[in-house]
């Protein structure tokens, strides 16, 4: 289990910069064996948390328990239950695949076992075939396969992972996040990851989603997505801002502005296409397009942080957005 309590930190300020609040009270607790993927936009303090956890800094205030072990007090205890997956490489790319596993291993004083733990830490993997292969030979997927395995050889029970898919190709990403799931379930283990792309959160248990520092939301995936309603209606037009006031004064709807989309969120379904024939028969020409959706963690994420343009802006299409294409006025 992965327990935090009212945590805090201040990066310092300086004589150029004032002092930056990254993580305000955060409280969070993720179950034994459970996956959970930490998302926020940019500067919401994701790499602050996971740089606390890893033991990498140390918070201003507040605690943080992993495996039943104080992080402050005991992190000796701490270590040898984690694995951590860095967003930068953390393997020696000029070394093959079996040369950087059994290196982890001299290290962590496997050698004896090496052999063994090496099959079984990349059993889950495309790799059996390219151990002799070095790793700047590997594409970019199977190169964070070996950052996997690497970690996996310790037989961690708690893993964080920082961005692990970020610049895999949605193929790569979703075999890599599918096999991480796998091995989670198998072992047990407990995953805290960070991840900018909703795809990857809807195989999570939880999804933590912060704000300038704050939880803004932590609950299933399907409990997040309810919070949004079962359908929504998506407008696209001419004049974003405008089109906001015509909404609200004539159809006494606020829509949720996303980028240059408004969004009318929590619509019972039964009103949802009502209310498009009434927008096209009165304001046809102002709009680009409109269409009803079923919300996905995309949506979740721009109803709780309000600013979901940039941060999406590097996700793949959501899926649901794919297969429901938007009716064209
Ligand atoms: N070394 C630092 N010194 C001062 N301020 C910092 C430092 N590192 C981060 N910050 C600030 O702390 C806040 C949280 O940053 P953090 O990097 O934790 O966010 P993040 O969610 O990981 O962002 P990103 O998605 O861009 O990586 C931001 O306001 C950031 O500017």
């Amino acid at each position: 289990m992965i327990l935090i309590r009212n945590l805090r930190h201040t990066y310092p300020g300086t004589r150029r910069q004032s002092a930056r609040n990254a993580l305000r009270d955060l409280s969070l607790e993720i179950p034994a064996g459970q996956f959970c993927i930490l998302s926020g936009p940019n500067g919401s303090g994701k790499s602050t948390l996971f740089r606390i956890l890893c033991g990498l800094a140390a918070p201003s205030s507040g605690s943080v328990s992993i495996g039943g072990h104080d992080l402050a007090t005991a992190p000796e205890r701490i270590r040898p239950l984690m694995g951590v997956v860095f967003q930068s490489p953390a393997v020696d790319k000029n070394l093959s695949v079996q040369e950087n596993l059994t290196l982890h291993a001299d290290l962590h004083g496997l050698r004896g076992t090496a052999a063994g733990r090496m099959t079984e830490a990349l059993a889950w993997s495309d790799l059996k075939d390219r151990l002799g292969d070095r790793v700047e030979t590997l594409s970019g997927g199977l190169a964070r396969q070996v950052e996997l395995a690497k970690c996996l050889m310790t037989r961690p029970q708690i893993l964080l992972l920082d961005e692990p898919t970020t610049g895999l190709d949605p193929a790569s990403r979703r075999s890599f996040i599918l096999a991480l799931r796998r091995l989670q379930r198998d072992r047990k283990m407990t995953v805290l990851m960070t991840s900018h792309v909703f795809s990857d959160a809807e195989f999570a248990d939880s999804v933590a989603i912060l704000r300038d520092g704050a939880l803004m939301a932590h609950d299933t995936p399907d409990r997040l997505k309810a919070m949004v309603g079962t359908e929504m209606v998506v407008i696209r037009p001419r004049d974003p801002a405008a089109f906001a006031t015509v909404l609200e004064t004539g159809f006494s709807r606020r829509p949720v502005r996303y980028g240059d989309e408004l969004r009318i969120e929590n619509i019972p379904p039964a009103e949802a296409v009502p209310l498009i024939a009434a927008v096209l028969d009165h304001h046809r020409a102002d709009v680009l397009s409109i269409g009803v959706k079923q919300p996905d963690l995309e949506d979740v994420f721009v109803h709780v942080t309000g600013r979901g343009a940039a941060f999406a802006a590097d996700a793949e299409p959501s899926d649901s957005r794919a297969r429901q294409p938007e009716l064209t006025a």
